[in-house]
């Protein structure tokens, strides 16, 4: 593996002001088909990092994720969160968002009425909820679209949808999976870099399931590389620079490194080397 880029990043907090918000300890997952997705996965993520989950295809990426988002059951192991309020079934209470690969609206919603679901699940009355959904659809540079209808929009258009959807709960940990894959590259690009400056501006946990190097070279604080299945953590590094992640940043010699040592350690996982 090739060094490291060893500058301080300035939008990362010290390690001191982080705490655990949700640590997976040796956890094992075994379909009912006999497919043994994940063995032994151990993975502590702190409040305030932007961590990609990184792996060869069906490596158990996403099972990962929706464990930790509660969607699945662990054969084995355990989830904690140390920091949070757990409810009756072991989660944390509003604390977790979900962003899916496909922006799964409704159709015959309204952005305003999409982005308004899981306040009115809460109960929260519409008028009670205007402000907080106009403010997080300005967030996401929607502000003009509320009253626009799904088909209306562009492909780009659905996914901020679903961002400011899974963001108006003011959760504390946003987990996406593979969010931007379907995509054109211009468009994942400016998603990059709206998801960046959330990441921020509101100081939310993330955790990022991408097949893409350079997708997740540009945004995590912190990269897991995963084995090929069963899934386990194969290599956990932080990639720390100096520079602001911007247009800029996709041209300097600091990103084409970042992109050589997440690029080595992912042909590594998959050739079976452990670096972890
Ligand atoms: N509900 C399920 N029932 C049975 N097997 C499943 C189920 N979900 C996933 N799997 C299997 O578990 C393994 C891990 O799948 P998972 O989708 O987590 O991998 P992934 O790394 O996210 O894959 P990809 O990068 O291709 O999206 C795969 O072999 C998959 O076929």
């Amino acid at each position: 593996m090739t060094s490291l880029p060893s500058t301080e990043d300035p939008i990362t907090p010290p390690p001191e002001q982080r705490r655990a918000l949700v640590v997976m300890k040796d956890v094992s997952k075994v379909f009912s088909s006999g497919t043994v997705a994940l063995t032994g996965m151990s993975l502590a993520v702190n409040s305030g990092e932007f961590v990609s989950l990184l792996g060869p295809s069906g490596c158990g990426k996403s099972t990962a994720l929706r464990i930790i988002a509660g969607l699945g059951d662990v054969s084995k192991g355990t989830i904690d969160w140390p920091s949070s309020r757990i409810n009756s079934r072991g989660l944390p209470e509003g604390d977790i968002s979900f962003v899916f690969q496909e922006p799964t609206l409704m159709p015959w919603q309204t952005v305003f009425g999409n982005v308004y679901l899981p306040l009115k699940l809460r109960g929260i009355s519409r008028a009670a909820a205007r402000d907080d959904i106009m403010t997080v659809l300005a967030t996401v540079g929607l502000g003009d679209f509320a009253n626009a209808y799904p088909r209306e929009l562009s492909g780009g258009m659905k996914m901020r949808v679903s961002i400011a959807r899974a963001l108006v709960t003011k959760p504390k940990l946003l987990l996406m999976d593979e969010p931007f894959a379907a995509l054109d590259e211009i468009t994942r690009q400016k998603l990059n870099d709206d998801v960046l400056r959330l990441w921020r501006e509101t100081g939310i946990t993330v955790i990022f399931v991408t097949h893409s190097v350079f997708e997740s070279a540009y945004l995590s604080s912190r990269i897991v590389v995963m084995k090929a299945r069963p899934g386990r953590v194969h290599a956990d590094f932080p990639l720390k620079t100096s520079l602001l992640r911007d247009a800029h940043y996709r041209t300097s010699e600091e990103y084409r490194q970042a992109c050589e040592t997440v690029s080595e350690t992912l042909l590594e996982a998959i050739g079976g080397e452990d670096t972890h």
